[in-house]
């Protein structure tokens, strides 16, 4: 996962077009959104569309506990505990690495949490007793890379989303160089934590996966892990149109699509 990487695009995005009465199927490219007009979208889709965080936020997790499920099937991994680190940041990033991994763990895997910093809201509260109600441990501290490598069949990055800017502070910078020491699979949630949002970074976290949420950041054009799914089913047509998201077609009740 540390392969140099090109810039890449993805254009594989099909939607339907209303003409003159006639319905065509085009190829469209999907939008890549800067870091303001994402913090837009989602201001918006609380104040206009009368959405609400925690809403928003199961659909998000969700997705991205599906996509991981699809990635890497239980029957894929290379333990036999089909153990899981999900690493969770102090924003609503590290709130959608709580859904996803309380979802995992009703899909058959075995996660463990670190969430270092807790914002003192209800909201995250109210998510850390549902993942320990489901059994899911706690870590009290970071493990060292070779404990990472021995103990989890992959990281979840669930640090930092589209809000992130500047220098990291810690403890997330100590995590972060940990997480650049191991070799198991990253999978980022909606950004590589560490990454800028629209440059992305040459020395940063290298995941195997990145899972776009509502629509892929800048940044999303520097990665060359694996897969790279989108998720977060939620955005309606017409804010889809006056964005020019240019959104696939999610196939059937699916709320993840594979992007590469
Ligand atoms: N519409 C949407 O677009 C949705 C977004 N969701 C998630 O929400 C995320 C954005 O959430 P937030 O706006 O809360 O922001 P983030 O989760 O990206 O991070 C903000 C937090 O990180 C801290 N932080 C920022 N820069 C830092 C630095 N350099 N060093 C250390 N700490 C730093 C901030 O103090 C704040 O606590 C998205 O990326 C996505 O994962 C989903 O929950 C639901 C829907
Ligand atoms: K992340």
């Amino acid at each position: 996962r540390r392969r140099a990487c090109p810039l890449v695009s993805v254009t594989n995005s099909l939607y339907k077009e209303c003409f003159s009465g006639q319905v065509s199927t085009m190829a469209q490219s999907i939008k890549y959104l800067g870091q303001e007009e994402a913090q837009q979208i989602d201001e918006e889709l609380f104040s206009e569309y009368g959405f609400s965080v925690d809403q928003l936020m199961e659909l998000a997790g969700l997705s991205c506990a599906t996509a991981i499920t699809r990635a890497y099937p239980t029957s894929s991994l290379v333990k036999a505990r089909p153990s899981l680190l999900v690493i969770c940041g102090p924003g609503n990033n590290g709130g959608d690495g709580l859904v996803c991994a309380r979802h995992l763990k009703l899909f058959g895997y075995a996660p463990t949490i670190l969430y270092p910093k807790r914002p003192n809201k209800l909201l995250f509260q109210g998510l850390t007793t549902q993942c320990e109600k489901m059994d899911i441990p706690f870590l009290t501290e970071m493990p060292e890379a070779m404990v990472v490598d021995e103990a989890y069949n992959l990281v979840i990055d669930a640090i930092f989303g589209f809000s992130f800017k500047g220098a990291v502070r810690e403890p997330f910078g100590s995590i972060l160089d940990v997480l650049k020491k191991t070799t198991v699979p990253i999978v980022s949630i909606d950004i590589p934590s560490g990454w800028d949002v629209e440059q992305g970074s040459t020395d940063g976290l290298q995941p195997d996966m990145l899972i776009s949420l509502t629509a892929p950041k800048k940044s999303a054009k520097h990665f060359c892990g694996r897969y790279h799914y989108l998720g977060g089913r939620f955005v309606p047509p017409a804010m889809e149109k006056k964005y020019q998201l240019n959104l696939p077609l999610y196939p059937n009740t699916d709320c993840v699509y594979q992007l590469q």
